[in-house]
Order: structure tokens, then sequence, then C-alpha cells
């Protein structure tokens, strides 16, 4: 098996970005230590603070952010970085050659039952005119990324990434500490009997996905003609690697289950990087009026709705939004 630097020259990845990759890799290795550990180490559990969000912070999320943080702004390969867990970008080396977009681990709800999370990153090219600490570094659409990945910290410990050659699985090998590729060009099946929703919020979704799970839902009884299965893992990490896996569709619709925030997931650091690797494999990538990857970002914490994976499926729920 490869390992992925020679992986990543493979795809003719210019050096100073398999070096950054390095580092980001370098620090989710440590997070899948300190994840195995949490309870021995006493990391389980909620801080009192928090985050921008207003979600309250679990230790981990903060041990994570720290450690991925950290290890970016030391590289000197990086003019400014925005995470989950940060209020504002913060600024790195001036001459810093890309811009880091993370959440250090998604899926924190699960922590406490150890269940699966993950951790996510977007890279884009540094906006060489504007400063570092300047915000508007951040606001660059989805089709800029020139690198994008999530690590599931699962029963092994799994990279997926892309570099917009194809999305790539790698484990880490704990016998001598590197990320080997297992798969390359991982493909996305177009049709699929699986969806991925939480089912909790249906009271609260706009008519077309009410109509369009219902359809799901009247299976081999319904206009459908076939019986679909349903998964939630409550982790994006693990529903998204489900889906580049075995195929299905992932969605995060739109609620009003809360009038000022409607959607869930994040633009910068959940939605663009999924759609990336999404779209790299042969799914699709939307939200309910277009392209997630064609948005033009206008805050790092951004809100967006999610309908991601199989092409035919996603087609097929987006014609609900049409009729
Ligand atoms: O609580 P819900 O509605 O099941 O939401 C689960 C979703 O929220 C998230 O956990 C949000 O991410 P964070 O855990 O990084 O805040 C996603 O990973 C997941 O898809
Ligand atoms: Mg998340
Ligand atoms: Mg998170």
């Amino acid at each position: 098996m490869q390992r992925l630097a020679p992986a990543l020259r493979a795809d003719n990845v210019p050096l100073d970005l398999i070096s950054l990759i390095k580092t980001i890799l370098a620090a989710t290795k440590e997070i899948s230590f300190r994840v195995s550990q949490a309870q021995l180490g006493g990391l389980m559990g909620s801080t009192l603070d928090e985050n921008i969000q207003g979600e309250v912070q679990k230790k981990l999320d903060v041990v994570a952010n720290e450690l991925f943080k950290d290890i970016l702004l030391e590289s000197g390969f990086v003019k400014a970085i925005s995470s989950e867990e940060e209020d504002t970008s913060v600024a790195g080396e001036d001459n810093g050659k890309f811009i880091v977009s993370f959440d250090p681990l998604d899926g924190s709800s699960n922590i406490d039952i150890n269940s699966l999370i993950g951790t996510i990153f977007s890279i884009h090219k540094a906006k060489p005119e504007l400063a570092a600490g300047d915000p508007d570094q951040f606001k660059q659409a989805g089709n800029t990324q020139v690198c994008a990945g999530y690590v599931l910290y699962g029963p092994s410990t799994m990279l997926v990434m892309t570099t917009g050659k194809g999305t790539h699985f790698y484990v880490l090998d704990r016998t001598h500490g590197g990320y080997l590729l297992v798969e390359r060009n991982v493909q996305v099946p177009v049709d699929t009997q699986e969806f991925a929703i939480n089912m909790s919020n249906q009271r609260f979704w706009q008519a077309p996905m009410q109509n369009y799970i219902n359809d799901l839902l009247a299976g081999d009884t319904g206009p459908r003609g076939k019986n679909f299965n349903m998964r939630w893992i409550a982790a994006m990490v693990g529903d998204i690697h489900r889906v580049l896996t075995r195929g299905g569709i992932f969605t995060y619709p739109a609620d009003n289950k809360d009038a000022n925030k409607p959607y869930k997931l994040r633009l910068m650091y959940e939605a663009n990087p999924m759609s990336f690797l999404i779209e790299q494999a042969g799914g699709m990538a939307m939200t309910s009026e277009g392209r997630i990857m064609d948005m033009e970002p206008s805050d790092i914490h951004q809100r967006v709705e999610v309908i991601m994976g199989s092409k035919n499926e996603v087609e097929h729920c987006l014609s609900y939004y049409k009729k």
C-alpha cells in the first residue's frame, strides 16, 4: 500500500500543499490518540463555555481545536485559519500561502457515547493582496478549494481526502504511524435505497422535503415503487463516509424550528469540504436552490441547507422543489 506523500505526488500535488497536508495530519494523529484516551484523561463531558454558535463546547472540542490551531499557526504555511470553535478568523503568517477552515470535532454529541466523530478540513489559497487578519480571506466559494478532507475516528482512523484528482481513502497504520492509501477514486453509486435525515425534525420541514420523505417511507406501496432504509449517525463525517462507501442521500434541510436558524450545518467547514469530496466521487451536493460549492460565503460560520449523495437520488429529491 502506498504512503501518503508518494500518493499525493502521483496526483501532482504541489510540494507546499503536501507539507501543509502533512501538518494537518500530524494534528489528527494526536487528536485520534486523545480521543481514544479521553475517558482515562478526564476529557469526557462538557465545559461551562459556549462557542459563538451558542453550543456548549465539549472538553474534546476545545482540546482538538487548540491542537489543530497551534500546529497550523506554527507551521508557517498558513496565512489564516477559521474554526467552528473560534469566534473569528485567526491570523497566521503574512506570507502564508494557504488558509484553512476546520471543524476540529464533528459529531460532538457522540463523544460521551463513544460513537463516531471526526475532524473536517478545507484548504484554499490565501489572498496575497489581503492582510492575514482580514476576514475577507475567507470570502472564497467552495469551488476554489485546493484540498478538502475528513478524518474519521472510528474502529480504524480513516482519512478521506481530495485535491481535485478524485476522492481517496487512507487508513492510519498504527504500526508505523502513517496514513496508507487503501482505495483510489472511490465512486458514489448513482442510485440508492438508503437515506439519512434527522426524522425528529419532520414537522418543521418545508413541504417539498415532507413530500419527498413521505414517498421514501411509503416504499414499494408508494410512487417510488421500492423500499428505502434509514440511517442517522448524528455525525456528518460518519453519515457522509457511509454515502461515499456504499451510496445514499444525506440531507439536513431547512426547517422552521427556530426562525432565526433555518439551517444547521456550516458552509465553510462542513458543507463545502464534504461537497468537494462527494462531487469528486461522482455524487452531487446541493441546496434546494443550487450547487453548494458555487455559493459566495458571507460569514465564516454561515449555515446552509444540505442535500448530497447519489446523483440520481439527489436529482429526484430536488424535483420535489420544482413541483
Ligand atoms: O443533533 P442532530 O440534529 O442529529 O444533528 C447532527 C448534526 O450536527 C453535527 O453534529 C454538527 O456538527 P458538530 O458536532 O461539529 O457541531 C453534524 O455532524 C451532524 O450531522
Ligand atoms: Mg460539525
Ligand atoms: Mg464540531
